[in-house]
This record gives structure tokens, C-alpha cells and sequence, in this order.
């Protein structure tokens, strides 16, 4: 019997390497880095401050360009990218429900599909009831919600995802966390974090990266080795200790 073919990557980093200029000879921030995000794939990455953690998922969303080697995406054309950065950077003249429709309106979709399929993410962030309000009427935590919210109606063949919790409290980060695997385990979108949490990582992702200090490279490749679906219990248990004992070990 023939062996089945595994699918093939989505994104493909070969030997890259970014370097930025400066006067004392340039600042390398990436080097030699090598690794394959497959479809659906829930990948994180973690490192010290400075590794090139944000330079790297720059270089995939084509916002900087690498020095060296390349980055090969293998979609069927131009893929719909979306991006969430730390700050939720809302519109704050649009409500909640405008902003997390504007994608939509941007591509033309007619407002009543639009907000139909708002809707749908609306509950699932558990904002029902806050659509017609105001940005600066949301907490932190809230306005990051409705972040995720326009980055996923987009139904987007990658998201990428900038420490979208670093701003945080720690209580309300775990709550993210959550919201987060609960929004990817309804859209199996593929998925490149940055993130500094280790529980995080290993709470949504199928693989972590480790970079090494600058110039980042990759220290470490884990295959979070933890059943799904997952819940927030699992932060609880042995196997998810041993594998946060793993990457501390990586990270130091
Ligand atoms: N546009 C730029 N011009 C010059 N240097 C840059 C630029 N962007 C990043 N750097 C430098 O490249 C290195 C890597 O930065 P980057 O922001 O990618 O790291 P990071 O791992 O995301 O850090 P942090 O965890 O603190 O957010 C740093 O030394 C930073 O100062």
C-alpha cells in the first residue's frame, strides 16, 4: 500500500536572514533561519526580547523584505493575510460592530452578509450586547476581542498574530488565550504567534519556535505534545508542565 502524501507546506522559510543598516556596520536581527508552517498549523514563537521574534513575522506578512534566503507561500494566489498586533488600533469613529465589519465592507461583501457574519463572531467572543459601542467605551481586553474578531471575518489563509495579548493583565491574558482557541478551533485558519508566554504557546499551539538571542536563531522546535481539543484545564496538568519545563529550558 502506497504511503499517503503529506501536504505540502504553506509557507516555506529558507536559510533567512535580516540585517539592518546602520553606521556601525548593520544589525543583524535573523539569521539562517528554517522552518515550514503547514496548513492549519498553530505555530508560536517564543524568545528573548531582541531575537527578531516581530522582524520575523514582518518578513511573512511582506512588510520587510529579507537580506538573505527567502520566504516561499504556497497558496492557491495571493493569500488573505490579517494581522493583530498588540494594540487593538480600532477605528474609534466606527462601533464595535463597524469595526469588525470593515474588512468585509473594504471587499465589497453587502452590509447585511456582513453583519450577519459579525454576528456570528460576536457571540463567539462573547461581546453580544456591546455591538453598537464606542472603542474607548471597551476595556483592554474587550477592544482586543474585537481585534481578533475583524481578523477572522476575514476567513483568513493566515493570520498573524504580534503579541496580541502583551498589554494585558495577566488574569484577563489567560481569558484571551482562551477566546483565542476557542475562535481557531471553530476556524483552523493557519496561524504564526509571537508571544513571550510559554502557558500560551503551549495552551494553542501545535509547534513552538524558540529563537536564541539576537541574531535570532531557531534554538528550538517543539511539538507540543497535548491532545485537542484543548481547555484551560490542560494548564493544569503533568504533561503540561513537563513541556513548559522544555521550553524554560530552551529559552535560558
Ligand atoms: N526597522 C528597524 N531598523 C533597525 N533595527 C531594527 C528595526 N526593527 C527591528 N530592529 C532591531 O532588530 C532586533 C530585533 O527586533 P524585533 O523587534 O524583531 O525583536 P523582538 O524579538 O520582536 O523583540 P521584543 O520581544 O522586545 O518585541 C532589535 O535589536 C531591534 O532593535
Amino acid at each position: 500500500m502506497s504511503e499517503p502524501v503529506a501536504e505540502l507546506p504553506v509557507v516555506q522559510v529558507r536559510s533567512l536572514g535580516v540585517t539592518f543598516e546602520d553606521d556601525r556596520g548593520g544589525l543583524q536581527a535573523l539569521r539562517g533561519i528554517n522552518f515550514d508552517l503547514h496548513k492549519q498549523e498553530f505555530l508560536c514563537v517564543l524568545g528573548p526580547s531582541g531575537s527578531g521574534k516581530t522582524t520575523l513575522l514582518r518578513v511573512l506578512a511582506g512588510l520587510q523584505a529579507p537580506s538573505v534566503g527567502e520566504v516561499k507561500l504556497h497558496f492557491a494566489g495571493q493569500p488573505r493575510v490579517s494581522l493583530v498586533f498588540q494594540q487593538a488600533n480600532l477605528m474609534p469613529w466606527r462601533t464595535v460592530l463597524q469595526n469588525i465589519t470593515l474588512p468585509l465592507e473594504l471587499a465589497g461583501v453587502e452590509t447585511a452578509a456582513a453583519n450577519a457574519r459579525a454576528a456570528e463572531l460576536v457571540e463567539l467572543i462573547g461581546l453580544q450586547g456591546f455591538e453598537n459601542n464606542w472603542p474607548r467605551e471597551l476595556s483592554g481586553g474587550m477592544a482586543q476581542r474585537v481585534a481578533l474578531a475583524r481578523a477572522f471575518i476575514e476567513d483568513p489563509e493566515l493570520l498573524l498574530l504580534d503579541e496580541p495579548f502583551g498589554a494585558l493583565d495577566a488574569l484577563t491574558r489567560e481569558k484571551m488565550g482562551s477566546e483565542l482557541l476557542h475562535l481557531w478551533q471553530k476556524h483552523r485558519t493557519t496561524v504564526l504567534m509571537v508571544t513571550h508566554s510559554i502557558s500560551e504557546a503551549l495552551l494553542l499551539a501545535d509547534r513552538v519556535l524558540v529563537l536564541t538571542a539576537r541574531p535570532g536563531r531557531v534554538a528550538f522546535d517543539l511539538n507540543v505534545d497535548l491532545p485537542r481539543p484543548r481547555s484551560d484545564e490542560m494548564r493544569y496538568t503533568p504533561r503540561f508542565a513537563e513541556q513548559q519545563k522544555l521550553l524554560r529550558g530552551a529559552i535560558e
